[in-house]
């Protein structure tokens, strides 16, 4: 097995910088940089020197046995001063190391992956943690991170097992003059199992917006004021605004983190009929993102209707609220009046949602779990033709079994992986 190496931090000058090296010859060739390696697992102070004797860096060193590692082999961490100097020295020091190779995105993880240190969905919470950007993505990384999904389908797994064994069983005995009727045991597993898993499939969908983050639609006729609010929410000036009504055209998107929720913000171009060729084309894009949008934010001038089908959960406010004498229900962009509790009801409304997600987060996970669930429905509806399809139903319940080894990597998944750890950086 190759040795390899990568710088593990951000690229770039930094208070310290740390290099990673993991595989068999970890030890040996971090080593030859630093001398006598300290007791694993305890850092220890040691100037780094190259083959010529030159000094690179005074740094600090860690070292893991293997089996008692990130990766799973042994490993040696450099923690050195983070310039990009130093770091390119120490690297260009171990490149010129026999069997030292630099790792590709993502390699030390997919080392712990082999090495049967994370399952499959703790890799893609490796993945979304590293990316997190707000407090319900880093929560909800770490909990797939912390193995609950692989947990969950832990279960799922023995029950379907058990079920499995249950009715292969009085296959055998089935000329045994008192079979025992299992049947109420596997229905009551195979309900139980189905049930959890159609309970995560529906999270799946909140989880995905969590990852990704959701999408709040501003929408109105030209002019109300909805670049100005985008702008006021967004605290920056990231849409134009003018006083010529069908001054947006595009959708201007803006990324917001209210509280710990993930948000992009649309502005869209003002809703009307309109001869102008451009224009029409930005207010076909508007209805269709406002429709795919989880929330839309409609801004109304006096007792006017919105220009679309506002939805169940949607805000309706009256634009220009310093113009106005009655300002209940009214909002600003200019003045800034109502703006935070506009931010107020989106976070809410959204917050709402994230309350009561489960730890499947991802398409993959949904599509494995449906397979598992279908193939239940096979199994429930061969025991119901009676005992003689016994074999058949067992035969479904290894079936749902695979689906879920796929959910948790424990089958071949090869051809997943490239895509998994395309999203990994280097060093990771
Ligand atoms: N310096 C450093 N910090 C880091 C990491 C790292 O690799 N290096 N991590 C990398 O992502 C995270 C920590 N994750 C880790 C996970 C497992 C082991 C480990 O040595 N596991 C062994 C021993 C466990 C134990 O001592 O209880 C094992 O699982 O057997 C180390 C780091 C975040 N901080
Ligand atoms: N008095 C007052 N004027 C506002 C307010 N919000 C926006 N305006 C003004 O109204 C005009 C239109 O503002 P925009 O934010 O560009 O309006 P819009 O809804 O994005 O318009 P389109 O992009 O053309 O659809 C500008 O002159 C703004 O200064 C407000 O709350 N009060
Ligand atoms: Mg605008």
């Amino acid at each position: 097995m190759d040795t390899i190496f990568a710088l593990a931090s951000a690229h770039g000058k930094a208070g310290v910088a740390v290099i990673r090296i993991s595989g068999p010859q970890a030890w040996e060739a971090a080593g030859s940089l630093c001398g006598a390696l300290p007791s694993p697992r305890t850092a220890g102070l040691r100037v780094l020197k190259d083959a010529e004797g030159t000094r690179l860096d005074e740094a600090l060193v860690l070292a893991f046995e293997e089996k008692a590692s990130f990766t799973g082999d042994r490993v040696v961490e450099f923690q050195l001063h983070g310039s990009i100097a130093v770091v390119s020295a120490v690297l260009a020091g171990l490149g010129h190391i026999d069997g030292l190779r630099h790792a590709e995105p993502g390699e030390f993880t997919r080392r712990a992956l082999e090495n049967g240190r994370l399952d499959l969905t703790q890799v893609e919470g490796l993945a979304d943690l590293i990316d997190a950007e707000t407090e319900a993505q880093r929560r909800q990384a770490l909990r797939v991170l912390s193995g609950d999904l692989g947990n969950r389908a832990e279960v799922w797994r023995r029950d379907l097992i058990r079920a499995a064994a249950l009715l292969e069983a009085t296959i055998d005995f089935a000329d045994e003059e008192v079979p025992v009727d299992v049947t109420p045991e596997v229905r009551e597993l195979l309900e139980r199992t189905r049930n959890s898993l159609e309970r995560e499939i529906r999270g799946v969908a909140v989880a995905e917006r969590v990852r990704t983050g959701f999408e709040v639609a501003i929408l109105g006729a030209p002019n109300v004021g909805k670049s100005t609010l985008l702008n006021a929410l967004a605290g920056r000036e990231a849409a134009i605004t003018s006083e010529y009504a069908g001054t947006t055209r595009d959708v201007i998107e803006v990324r917001m983190d209210l509280s710990g929720v993930p948000v992009t913000l649309l502005d869209t171009a003002g809703l009307r009929e309109t001869e102008d060729h451009v224009e029409r084309i930005g207010i076909a894009r508007a209805r269709e993102r406002a429709e795919q949008a989880d929330l839309r934010v409609f801004l109304v001038e006096g007792n006017t209707a919105p220009e679309m089908e506002p939805g169940p959960g949607d805000i309706i406010l009256r634009a220009k609220a310093d113009l106005l004498e009655d300002r209940t229900g009214a909002v600003s962009g200019l003045t800034g009046q109502g703006v935070s509790d506009l931010i107020e009801k989106i976070t809410q409304r959204l917050a709402a949602e994230v309350a009561d997600i489960g730890v499947a987060t991802r398409v993959r996970h949904k599509i494995s779990m449906e397979h598992a669930v279908a193939t239940l429905h096979q199994a429930d509806a061969l025991l119901d033709l009676g005992a003689e399809h016994t074999d058949l139903a067992a035969e479904e319940l290894r079936s749902a079994v695979r689906a879920l080894d796929a959910l948790v990597g424990r089958v071949d998944v090869e051809n997943i992986l490239d895509e998994i750890f395309a999203s990994f950086c280097i060093g990771k």
